[in-house]
């Protein structure tokens, strides 16, 4: 990708992040960089306690660096007072959780529409609501409340509701973690057709292979850093990115598992 024609939407430099509890400290990341192309989609892999979590919280504004920056949409987040990085979030960057984190009280369509309504918005367009629901293959299930939608609908009503601002970029943490493999697989594929199809640009966290191998590139942190940066393309299956990823940190998957420690 020509970076003059297509300039750099994320960057990261140098982020470093101490949690404090009483008197210990934890540092979750150090001297964290790296950056993301439009349209691009990358996962961050690492084993628990790497720090992909919080990497991907930092990210999305939800919580401040102890040092560094994050620039996304030419917009350095850490110039943002806590109102105006609120409101900066809201429009401009789309959240995807493991546990999809809808409303059950509200149905799929007032779901989506949340962070519009939120955001102050009066009149509704429904046609970009429709047009989303579309491509995400849910628009017959606009009527129903999460209860009585499957997981995978779930999820990807909670993807329509990242989407439905047009977000610069749109983070999901562990996006499949509470779904069955087939599931998983198909909401990995409707990310992967986001980024083809709508130039969608698209950070997943997450531990299992099968889920980075639909990536474009994988960045693997390991206490807090980057350990490695790859392209998937020579590691296009499950398999091929296990074996590669566990040559990086020295790990074994057994399963979905990781066993050993780096
Ligand atoms: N709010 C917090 N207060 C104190 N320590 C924290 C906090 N959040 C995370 N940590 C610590 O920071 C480190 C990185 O955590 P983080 O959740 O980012 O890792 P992760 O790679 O996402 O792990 P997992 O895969 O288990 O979710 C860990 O040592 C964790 O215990």
């Amino acid at each position: 990708m020509d970076a003059s024609s297509n300039p750099e939407i994320t960057r990261v430099e140098q982020l470093s992040k101490i949690y404090r509890q009483g008197d210990r400290e934890v540092t979750a990341l150090r001297g964290v960089s790296l950056s993301i192309e439009p349209g691009e989609f990358v996962a961050v892999m690492g084993a628990s306690g790497s720090g992909k979590s919080t990497l991907m919280h930092l990210m999305a504004g939800l919580t401040r660096p102890t040092t560094g920056t994050v620039t996304i949409d030419g917009q350095a987040l850490a110039s943002l007072s806590d109102r105006k990085l609120t409101h900066f979030r809201r429009r401009r960057i789309g959240l995807v959780f493991q546990a999809f984190n809808l409303i059950p009280s509200l149905t799929a369509r007032d779901n989506i529409l949340f962070p519009l309504y939120a955001a102050g918005h009066k009149d509704v367009d429904d046609s970009t609501l429709l047009e989303l629901a579309g491509q995400l293959g849910i628009a017959d299930r606009l009527g129903h409340r999460p209860d009585s939608l499957s997981g995978g609908e779930q999820q990807r009503v909670a993807i329509a509701r990242a989407l439905i601002t047009n977000p610069a970029i749109m983070f999901a943490d562990e996006p499949t973690g509470s779904l069955d493999s087939v599931t998983g697989q198909s909401i990995c594929e409707l990310l992967r057709q986001l980024c083809d199809r709508e130039s969608r640009t698209i950070v997943v966290v997450t531990h299992e292979p099968s889920v980075a191998a639909w990536a474009d590139r994988v960045v693997v942190l390991r206490d807090g850093a980057v350990l490695s940066e790859f392209a998937t393309a020579d590691h296009r299956d499950a398999h091929s990115l296990a074996a590669h990823y566990q040559q990086l940190v020295g790990q074994q998957f057994v399963g979905q598992q990781l066993v050993g420690s780096p």
